[in-house]
């Protein structure tokens, strides 16, 4: 095994691009480059950052693998919002990278991930670039996407890449195949996203962006039909857009979207920030509920990950709703850039074929 050789992983996120080395054992070095509100704000889509993130990604690179006699065998980003496909690695085409720039399925900050890697490959001489498990990526079950509306298809936008991770490791500290192990998982973040991962695979997930699941720190979540109607009707598409996907959930309700902050407006006596944390678990505790089902009450445990698994307090209430039905896992933060490090070893090594798009 060549230590040496080195996988270069990009995650551009709303704020940051996350940059990271991997060689085959783990991670060698990374480094988050952080980008000021005010740069973002000069461009109107966020793939339009794509040049500024572009040369500000390129001299973190340089600095990285300078003199250190590293190979760099394979570039991978995280993949944005594409159309629907299933889990697994793909090579960058020509196809993904126009719908991931044009933004047809989505306008995403992880759109900018396949865009910026393919860009960076054909800097190192690299004729392929990868991305794996994208934003849209699952192997949802047919029946998981009727919506009870002919035309209407469920959406399927979450977070599999940190899920499906998360998800083998727990597999391997219970000691079960991860091939045949079967879970509940939740990420818990900005955006919330609620699957169940049976045999390696994402069968079903709401989509975290735009509708289904529960209320996010600044997302809508599911929400009456005859509300969604009447705003529809009372503003222009775009407005409705920006509430639903950015101006909703606790950030609507209390003027906050960090579950800190709402726990102080709780210590200091609001009454309204209780309930309305009061009815975030809850909101969560049946979507874990209604997926546990769904797999006929066999899941082999329940996974909570995300930014948000962090709050001790939270995890403690949410337990109490659904700690009964089976294991219990927490799992902070994510695991994404080891997810798309491993993903596009398993393709350099010949151990797993790359996806066409
Ligand atoms: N110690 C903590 N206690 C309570 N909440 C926390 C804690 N740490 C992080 N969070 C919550 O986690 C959220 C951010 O999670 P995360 O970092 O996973 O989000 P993100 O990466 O911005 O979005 P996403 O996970 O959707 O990609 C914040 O909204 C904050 O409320
Ligand atoms: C849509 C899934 C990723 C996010 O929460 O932004």
């Amino acid at each position: 095994m060549n230590s040496n050789e080195i996988v270069v992983v990009i995650n551009p996120g709303s704020t940051s691009t996350k940059i990271a080395l991997y060689n085959r054992v783990g991670l060698v070095e990374d480094f988050v480059a952080r980008h000021l509100q005010k740069d973002l704000d000069r461009y109107n889509r966020v793939t339009d950052q794509f040049e500024y993130r572009f040369e500000m990604l390129k001299d973190c690179l340089n600095g990285m693998l300078n003199g250190k006699g590293y190979s760099v065998v394979g570039i991978v980003g995280r993949g944005g919002i594409v159309k629907p496909l299933e889990g697994g690695t793909y090579r960058i085409s020509n196809e993904f990278l126009e719908d991931a720039r044009t933004g047809k399925y989505g306008d995403h900050a992880s759109n900018l991930g396949s865009l910026l890697a393919n860009k960076l490959a054909k800097h190192h001489g690299l004729d392929e670039s990868y991305t794996v498990d994208p934003v849209s990526a699952g192997n949802i079950i047919d029946k998981a996407q009727i919506s009870g509306v002919p035309g209407i298809e469920r959406n399927r936008r979450g977070h599999p890449l940190n899920m499906k991770m998360t998800a083998r490791k727990i597999a391997d500290r219970q000691g079960i195949a991860y091939e045949d192990a079967k879970y509940v998982i939740a990420h818990l973040g900005g955006g919330i996203s609620i699957a169940s991962v049976e045999g390696g695979k994402i069968t079903d997930v709401n989509d975290a962006l735009m509708g289904m699941g529960p209320f996010s720190p600044n997302r809508a979540g599911a929400i009456p039909t005859r509300g969604i109607m009447d705003l529809c009707y009372s503003k222009p598409r775009k407005e409705v857009e920006t509430l639903l996907s950015k101006n909703s959930g606790l950030k609507a309700y209390l003027g906050v979207d960090d579950l800190r902050d709402v726990f102080k407006l709780i210590e200091a006596g609001n009454e309204k920030a209780r309930l309305v944390y009061d009815a975030f678990v809850y909101q969560i505790a049946k979507e874990i509920g209604a997926y546990h089902t769904a797999m006929k009450c066999k899941a082999n445990g329940i996974i909570i990950t995300g930014g948000i698994a962090y709050s001790d307090r939270f995890i403690a209430d949410l337990k109490d709703y659904v700690g009964c039905l089976t294991e219990f896992f927490v799992y902070p933060g994510e695991n994404e850039m080891e997810a798309l490090a491993e993903g596009a070893f398993r393709v350099i090594d010949g151990k797993e074929l790359a996806l066409e798009y």
